[in-house]
């Protein structure tokens, strides 16, 4: 049998080995078989207090524990990855291998300042190369960037915008604002902000938990590819929350659509990525079953705006899951919208918002009538009663109302429509936001009738301002493309738009792409919008 010596020398070779060709898995084992006998010796020659053995062993072990870390964290073994390094580092405090692979770990978990930490420590080692401190320093530098993005929300996306969102996404932080979750009215617990907002502002940014894409290309190849996506999306997702301890833990925070009446309101701090969670960690495990429901009510369609606004890749599909964004409930008065930048999604005020109002999205196009947005709402497992919803019931029982809907499914002259409706509410005392609930209803007539030169010249004594009703719908829906290219289409047509008109145009696309763009950017997003 070969001595311990050499058997020690023949797994950790064989270990280095695998590591080297990136055979993760098996470099775990030979490791874990190095660590325990390297611990054995550490035992056995205290023991023997004789020996000069013990510094030796104990650097050797340092180093397998954080070559183990730097393996299991490439299979995304974060929560025993994150237990080497401390163990590492227990026997050696600035040990920089260890303090490398830990900081990376916890930029990856979005932990900036304890990232941070660990980069300065390591700095501080003499013994780290050239080639290991540029690379040291290549991640200090992103980490500052990061944890100053972390605090503030000053994201900035100009120049992805204005460089034709060529190349990467901006890489962008996790960050909350002024928003907390609480019990809602419309269903278990909402997300509301904890104060007056106005269009625009940035609401928070958060990771994916998971994202699956592709291109579905084709009829009928289409739902066979989304079943396996949902597949590699449910896999991927429990797969996560198996390795990541913070994952599991904030995924059983979500509802899975049963009993959201007296479901419990996590803290908000359980979504800061910064606290120390390491004492809260839920021992609740997720079965499939589980996962499946939760995925089932809180998953999203990613709606990448560089897809969107340039309308390329029309068969791109993605779906994801990102956890705050989970706790924001649907409405057809929304207030919130999302943009989808790689792997975060950023979640911005559509239109102002008072402090204490609720954030809401819309999960469906709400620039549709009652009976659409009722089978849509449906097809999600709900039925929709926010507030613009119970007021066009009470109205639905008029004929004229129904009326109105039939004439614009035959596809009557819309420009006839818009009058008639604009004429009905002026006799059922329809006032100031319910205006616009109608008006977003009867959207299709809108805007064919303020999008067609003929039909605004033959109605236009007759009907309201486009900005009149730019205004009112944006007031009850939020910003919108399609309402603001009625409003950017007006403005091509008048000559030398004006500094007010363009002000009023840009705060609409705040509204729309929330204030992370600086003018220049917005204009051209504006433009593109309207093209
Ligand atoms: C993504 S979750 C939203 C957060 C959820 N309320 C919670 O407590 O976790 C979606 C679920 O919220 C409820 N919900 C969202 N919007 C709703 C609405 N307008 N009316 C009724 N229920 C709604 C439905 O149960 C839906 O399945």
């Amino acid at each position: 049998m070969a001595e311990p010596e050499e058997l020690l020398q023949e797994l950790r070779s064989k270990a280095t080995e695998l590591l080297l060709r990136e055979d993760y898995k098996e470099s775990i084992t030979a490791y874990s078989q190095f660590i325990t006998l390297c611990q054995d010796q550490i035992k056995k020659t205290h023991e023997n207090p004789d020996t000069d053995h013990v510094p030796k062993l104990q650097k050797s072990l340092c180093l397998a524990l954080s070559n183990r870390a730097e393996a299991r964290s490439r299979l995304r073994e974060i929560g025993e990855a994150l237990k080497d390094c401390d163990e590492a580092l227990r026997i050696e405090t600035a040990h920089f291998k260890t303090l490398l692979c830990k900081g990376k770990i916890l930029m990856n978990l979005n932990k900036y300042s304890m990232a941070l930490d660990c980069f300065k420590t390591a700095q501080l080692d003499p013994q780290a190369s050239d080639g290991s401190s540029k690379s040291l320093n290549g991640h200090l530098e992103k980490c500052k960037k990061m944890e100053f993005l972390s605090r503030t929300g000053a994201f900035d996306l100009s120049d992805w915008v204005v460089n034709g969102f060529r190349g990467k996404p901006p890489e962008l932080a996790e960050y909350i604002g002024p928003v907390q979750i609480r019990k809602s009215d419309i269903g278990g617990r909402g997300l509301f902000a904890t104060k007056n907002i106005d269009a625009g502002t940035l609401l928070f940014v958060t990771k994916a938990i998971a994202i699956e894409r592709s291109i579905l290309g084709g009829e009928g190849l289409g739902d066979n590819a989304q079943l396996v996506m949902w597949k590699k999306f449910i896999d991927e997702v429990t797969n996560s929350a198996s390795k990541c301890p913070r994952t599991n833990n904030l995924l059983t925070t979500l509802s899975s659509g049963d009993g959201e009446f007296d479901i419990e309101i996590p803290d908000m701090s359980l979504f800061r990525p910064e606290t120390d969670d390491s004492c809260r960690i839920s021992v609740e495990k997720l079965d499939k079953n589980r996962i499946l429901s939760i995925l089932d009510v809180n998953s999203l369609v990613e709606d990448a705006v560089s897809a969107k606004v340039l309308g390329k890749n029309s068969d791109y599909y993605g779906i994801g899951l990102w956890v705050l964004a989970s706790f924001i409930n649907h409405s057809c008065v929304p207030n919130a919208r999302r943009l989808h930048v790689g792997d975060h999604v950023l979640v911005h005020a559509s239109r102002d918002v008072k402090a204490g109002e609720e954030i809401t999205f819309a999960y469906f196009d709400v620039l549709s009538p009652l009976g659409k947005r009722r089978e849509l709402s449906r097809s999600w497992g709900f039925d929709c009663c926010c507030k613009r919803c119970r007021f066009e019931e009470g109205l639905h029982s008029r004929q004229e109302v129904r009326e109105i809907e039939v004439s614009l499914e035959r596809g009557m002259d819309s420009g006839a429509v818009v009058f008639r409706l604009e004429e009905g509410m002026r006799g059922w005392m329809v006032r100031g936001k319910e205006k616009g609930y109608l008006r977003a209803s009867f959207w299709a007539a809108f805007s064919e009738a303020y999008g067609s030169e003929k039909l605004v010249k033959r109605w236009s004594r007759r009907i309201p301002l486009a900005d009149t009703i730019v205004d009112s719908v944006v007031e009850a829906v939020g910003s919108d493309e399609r309402v603001l290219k009625i409003s950017m289409g007006r403005l091509k047509k008048i000559d030398g738009c004006g500094v007010l008109e363009m002000e009023r145009a840009q705060k609409l696309g705040r509204g729309l792409f929330g204030k992370a763009m600086k003018k220049q950017a917005m204009k051209i997003l504006l433009d593109l919008c309207c093209s």
